[in-house]
């Protein structure tokens, strides 16, 4: 399958390295304003798949995504230090105008991806100027906070994060919601594991892995700039999710008809992700408290959406 790329800076370049190194794509096109940086990157990243895989490498216009199958925006701003992610929002909602219109234009039948922050907020934006159907439109959502969540949560019970379900739900952003009551290792409660194995989760182990898990992107930013691996290889993932019509329980973002009262949101719960976009939703089972962080998370989000001008 031919994936698309349009912004070809941190996000756009480490998600067709990952793309590249797995063999996900039988072909990626990088996009950007910055034709030269395009190039650049899409030729470093060329000289990896001899070691990798038989991925084709290469940049170009948008004319060169005609027939791709999903094409990624990682397009805009990225946010500078002591910047959040809804800081962005109206930089990023006037690129993806442009984005969005050729992108549609040239590849009508594509999925698109969304990476660029506010991720949900953008995904919104890009289901209302693509006018494709909001399963055919996913945002990146907190793809990387589930995996922040897990490899923290594995790390303190020793297990793999493969082997952890748990997910982050809502924002992906500071409302952020971790579901704890539904997180497992295997099939087993993470406090009812922990206590077997003798690494208790105690409230100070929560509140430790949720202020991890819930600044995760403003120590990276402070520490080198901004963040690229993590995303790259979770919408690597999401990709071959499609690519394989896989079925896969991802959380991902998507406008959501009704979420805790809130109506026609973006934001990330557990979906079924294959050949056709997102088929399904799934509602975990919330306590009380998770329910009422994920209503007061939606209502952020629709109220950020609501004051964009489209
Ligand atoms: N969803 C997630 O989990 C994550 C999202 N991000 C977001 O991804 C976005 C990209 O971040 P970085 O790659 O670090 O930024 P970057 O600045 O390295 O790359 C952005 C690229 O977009 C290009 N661009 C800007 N306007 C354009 C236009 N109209 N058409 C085509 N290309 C255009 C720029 O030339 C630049 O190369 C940011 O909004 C960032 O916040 C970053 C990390 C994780
Ligand atoms: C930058 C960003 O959104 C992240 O790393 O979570």
């Amino acid at each position: 399958m031919k994936v698309g790329i349009v912004g070809a800076g941190m996000v756009g370049s480490a998600t067709a390295y990952a793309l590249g190194l797995r063999g996900i794509a039988s072909e990626v096109v990088l996009v950007d304003l910055d034709p030269a940086l395009a190039e650049a990157h899409a030729l470093d990243i060329a000289h990896a798949m001899p070691f990798a895989s038989g991925t084709s490498i290469s940049h170009g216009d948008y004319d060169h995504l005609r027939d791709a199958g999903v094409v990624v925006i990682a397009a805009g701003v990225a946010q500078r230090s002591g910047e959040t992610r809804t800081d962005l929002l109206s930089r990023n909602a006037a690129v993806f105008r442009t984005v969005v219109g050729e992108i549609t234009r040239v590849c009508p039948d594509a999925i698109l991806l969304v990476a660029s922050n506010p991720v949900d907020i953008m995904t919104q934006i890009a289901t209302a100027y693509s006018g494709l159907p909001n399963h055919r439109v996913i945002g990146s959502g907190t793809i990387l906070d589930t995996a922040r969540f897990r490899s923290l949560l594995g790390a303190h019970l020793r297990v793999s994060p493969r082997s952890i379900h748990a997910y982050v739900l809502g924002e992906h952003g500071d409302s952020q919601v971790l579901a704890w009551s539904g997180a497992r290792a295997g099939t087993v409660p993470v406090a009812l594991f922990g206590a077997q194995i003798g690494a208790p989760v105690t409230d100070a182990v929560r509140a430790e892995i949720d202020s991890k898990t819930r600044n995760a992107a403003y120590t990276i930013i402070k520490g080198k700039g901004s963040t690229y691996y993590g995303i790259g290889a979770g919408l690597a993932r999401i990709v071959g999710a499609i690519r394989q019509d896989e079925q896969a329980v991802l959380s991902v973002s998507s406008v959501t008809a009704l979420i805790e009262g809130v109506r026609d949101v973006a934001l990330s719960v557990p979906r079924v992700v294959g050949r056709e976009g997102i088929s399904t939703e799934l509602l975990p089972d919330l306590d009380t408290h998770e329910r009422a962080a994920l209503q007061r998370s939606a209502s952020k989000l629709r109220g950020l959406f609501e004051a964009v001008t489209l």
